[in-house]
């Protein structure tokens, strides 16, 4: 039997009211919360991880299934219906109406995603990161640590933004500029002047990039250090050459570094040598990576059982929203696909206890309702049914 767990701090960021129009399986749907945490329970297929996926659009990128724009759409919507997502969100500025969808407006192949705040459309998604800070864990991320640096990367960064939004800017301006500068030297064009304009751009967003990430993470660190409780505690560190520049020399240093790199690695970036992960060169944090061990085990993440690797997951994302909630006195918003059922008894009472105890609206996912009873009344309950959402 678990526990009803600890007291309920009061939380600060929450969605209030989702729509969904012509959004994967719904056709429509309308779900109205308050800004405790959010459990979503109903047999496989029946719509769980679209609601939380609806929600991840509420901040910059690709949602949580990065999915291409066009698959959002529900399969059989009226043509050129278009998908959108609209929310209203309780913020410590005071709520905010939220609403995203995609452009359609061009010939239907757009992949732009138009962002309103307040009624009023904003150019490019990076205003969402000012407003929503969210991070996620889904079942595809139990992969995270053994595939490739890409993912780990957009993990990390993701947490950044909740802190630093302009971080989205920056990572946009600096791949932006690297994809540039790799098909000017691949296409074998591009006068020096225009070369070094790129450059000097990757070599400005980069540093900062990185730097970003290298402080964040050791924030985050300390977070994990004060962590109690029966999730493992992780080491955590960001690998790669702007990283280990910026150990010993100031980020001024660390940019004339990388401008001078890029511009003598012309040749050999316009090569086939610099194909692989990330592509367009060598260095750079498009080639960082987060690595983390389990320090129970003294272990890379990446050879612990899939349990622990999860384990070690869920210990970083509480890591992070106890962090928020100290630094910024709002915890983000969590989205917990799947979660709850892969957990014992005392963990996953441990995890509703942090999430009460955080204050952070999480959405949680799982087929048995029963896996939610420690959440008592501190919850919202939903039951999803064939593309409908109805109080539990
Ligand atoms: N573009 C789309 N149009 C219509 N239906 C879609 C679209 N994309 C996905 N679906 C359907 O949405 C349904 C619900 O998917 P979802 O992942 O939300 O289920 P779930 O409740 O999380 O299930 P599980 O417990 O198995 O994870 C699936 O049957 C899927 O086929």
């Amino acid at each position: 039997m678990e526990n009803s767990p600890v007291k309920v701090a009061a939380p600060k960021l929450a969605v209030t009211r989702l729509t969904l129009t012509q959004f994967r399986c719904y056709d429509g749907a309308r779900l109205n919360t308050d800004a405790r945490p959010v459990v979503l329970t109903g047999p496989n297929g029946a719509g769980k991880t679209n609601l939380l996926e609806a929600v991840s659009f509420l901040s910059p990128g690709r949602g949580l299934r990065r999915a291409r724009l066009a698959e959002v759409e529900r399969i059989g919507s009226p043509a050129g219906a278009g998908w959108a997502v609209a929310a209203r969100v309780e913020t410590p500025l005071g709520p905010v109406d939220i609403g995203t969808g995609r452009d359609m407006t061009t010939d239907g192949t757009s992949e732009r995603r138009l962002v309103r705040i307040d009624g009023h459309p904003v150019r490019g998604q990076v205003a969402l990161a000012e407003h929503v800070a969210l991070t996620w864990l889904t079942p595809q991320m139990d992969r995270l640590f053994v595939e490739g640096t890409s993912g780990r990367r957009r993990f990390l960064d993701r947490l950044v933004f909740g802190f630093d939004p302009a971080h989205a800017g920056r990572l946009s301006r600096y791949e932006h500029a690297l994809r540039e500068r790799s098909r000017l030297l691949r296409d074998g064009r591009g006068d020096d002047a225009w070369l070094s304009a790129l450059e000097d751009e990757m070599a400005t967003s980069g540093v900062a990039v990185a730097a970003a990430r290298r402080d964040m993470v050791s924030r985050l660190q300390q977070a994990c250090e004060q962590a109690t409780g029966p999730f493992p505690r992780a080491d955590l560190a960001v690998s790669g050459t702007v990283e280990d520049w910026l150990a010993d020399q100031p980020a001024l240093a660390a940019e004339d570094a990388l401008r001078r790199r890029l511009a003598d690695g012309r040749r050999f970036d316009g090569g086939s040598g610099s194909a692989g992960e990330g592509g367009g060169g060598t260095i750079g944090p498009h080639r960082s990576d987060l690595e983390v061990r389990h320090r129970g085990k003294d272990m890379p993440a990446e050879v612990c059982s899939t349990g622990e690797q999860k384990a070690l997951l869920i210990a970083i994302v509480l890591a992070n929203a106890r962090l928020m909630a100290a630094e910024r006195g709002q915890p983000p918003l969590l989205l917990l696909d799947e979660v709850a059922a892969h957990l014992d008894a005392e963990r996953r009472a441990a995890l509703f206890g942090e999430i009460l105890a955080i204050g952070a609206q999480a959405w949680l996912t799982g087929t048995d309702v029963g896996m939610f009873a420690g959440l008592g009344d501190a919850a919202n309950f939903f039951r999803v049914e064939d593309a409908h959402v109805l109080p539990a």
